[in-house]
């Protein structure tokens, strides 16, 4: 089997996705975290049209001013919409966002009004306001047309908010890719306390937050015996899925199927195999029908150190995003040397551009390292010194 580098297997994973995209008009709600795939322009200048930026009153000419009011039929009136015309010499009840009336030349804010006793006469207790005092004037801050967002831009909560503003209902995006996920092992028990020669699965709880953190959409989640029929039946199921993601069963073993059946759908393998541990069973393919399959190993630390080496750059591939740099952490202590050709994914501590390598229980099988990590680190197989530089990958949620 040839074992691919870890860096490169990254890359074919990038590949993958960018071979993979697909594009979408999704409404607003559905947006959040994904990557525009055009630029988008305000089909409307903003402010949309001239108001006041207090509550007061509109006015016309110098004070004091003859104050023209409206009946309301009711509560559920607009009122923001409501405007009568100003001359000179007039004013007129108005919400801060309420629509300028003609005429108006300033507003004058409540707290500066002064009124007569009767209500028919305003002045102000401030003088006169500037002309435009308190208007908001339509376009100030961008023309209709203006650039809103970029492609390529990811859509966050901050920016979902402004182009709801705009007016926009749909934006143009990269999909998230589908994903359906097979978690694998007759062993694996959901709940209770494990007996020996069974486990507790350690995936199915959080996976599908994890893969929604990353910018995947998890679709559906089965549970599969080592069962060939099973497996068949599951690769018919999941038709509609872009990927497939299995944990358990990407070893060699009579028992493991993952490999067969990828030879009997026909599938290609953009790396059978990589020189990392944990995880160099690690496996990702592409089946005829463009499904893409990533194979995380049943070892616990060897699955989450895999799927968050290639998911997250599958996605960027598939968000037509540049295949992302690896930030680089100074270790705080050496790490001795490890096998030949393997690079060591290590849980790691990261603090500011610094990180502590926990080396003690991070081995394939153990979580607990893990557990209290932030990041993992990629340490190459001749170890390192400490104070050395080595590539790091956040551990999201
Ligand atoms: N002869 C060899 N044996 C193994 C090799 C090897 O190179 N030669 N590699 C080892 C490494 S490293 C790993 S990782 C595993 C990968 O094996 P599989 O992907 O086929 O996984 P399984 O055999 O199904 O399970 C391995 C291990 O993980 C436990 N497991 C499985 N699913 C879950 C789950 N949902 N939650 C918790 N734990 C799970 C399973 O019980 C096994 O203990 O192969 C090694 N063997
Ligand atoms: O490489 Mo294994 O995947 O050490 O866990």
């Amino acid at each position: 089997m040839h074992h691919t580098p870890w860096n490169e297997a990254i890359s074919a994973a990038f590949r993958l996705g960018a071979s993979s995209q697909k594009t979408a008009r999704l409404p607003l709600d559905q947006t959040l975290g994904r990557v525009l795939a055009e630029d988008v322009h305000t089909p409307i200048p903003l402010p949309h049209y001239d108001s006041s930026a207090m509550d007061g009153y509109a006015v016309a000419g110098t004070p004091p001013w003859a104050l023209k009011t409206q009946v309301f039929a009711d509560e559920k009136v607009n009122r923001h919409k409501q405007t009568l015309e100003l001359h000179p010499g007039e004013a007129t009840p108005i919400l801060t966002g309420g629509l300028i009336p003609p005429g108006t030349e300033a507003v004058l804010r409540v707290e500066s009004a002064v009124l007569s006793e009767d209500g028919a006469v305003l002045d102000s207790s401030a003088g006169a306001p500037a002309p435009g005092q308190d208007m908001r004037r339509a376009g100030e801050e961008l023309a209709e047309g203006s650039l809103a967002a970029r492609a390529g831009q990811t859509i966050t909560s901050r920016l979902l908010a402004f182009l709801a503003v705009c007016g926009f209902d749909t934006l143009p995006v990269f999909t998230a890719p589908a994903v359906s996920i097979a978690y694998t092992g007759n062993e694996v028990i959901t709940e209770g306390i494990p007996g020996p020669g069974e486990v507790r699965d350690a995936y199915s709880v959080q996976f599908p937050a994890i893969f929604s953190a990353l910018g995947a959409r998890v679709e559906s989640t089965a549970r599969l015996h080592d069962d060939w029929q099973e497996f068949t039946a599951w690769f018919e199921e999941t038709r509609g899925s872009e990927l497939l993601v299995l944990t358990g069963g990407s070893s060699t073993s009579e028992v493991d199927m993952l490999r067969k059946i990828i030879a009997e759908l026909g599938g290609t393998y953009a790396f059978e195999a990589v020189s990392a541990r944990p995880g160099h069973p690690c496996l990702m393919a592409v089946l005829p029908d463009s499904r893409v399959v990533l194979g995380l190993p049943g070892n616990p630390l060897a699955a989450h150190t895999s799927l968050y080496s290639y998911l997250p750059a599958f996605v960027a591939g598939r968000n037509g995003q540049e295949e992302p740099a690896r930030e680089l952490v100074a270790l705080t202590e050496p790490v001795p040397a490890f096998r030949k050709k393997d690079d060591r994914l290590l849980p790691a501590i990261v603090s500011g551009d610094s990180a502590q390598p926990l080396l003690h229980n991070a081995r394939s099988h153990m979580l607990s390292d893990f557990a209290r990590a932030n990041a993992l680190v990629r340490v190459p197989p001749q170890g390192t010194a400490a104070g050395e530089q080595v590539e790091m990958i956040p551990l999201v949620i």
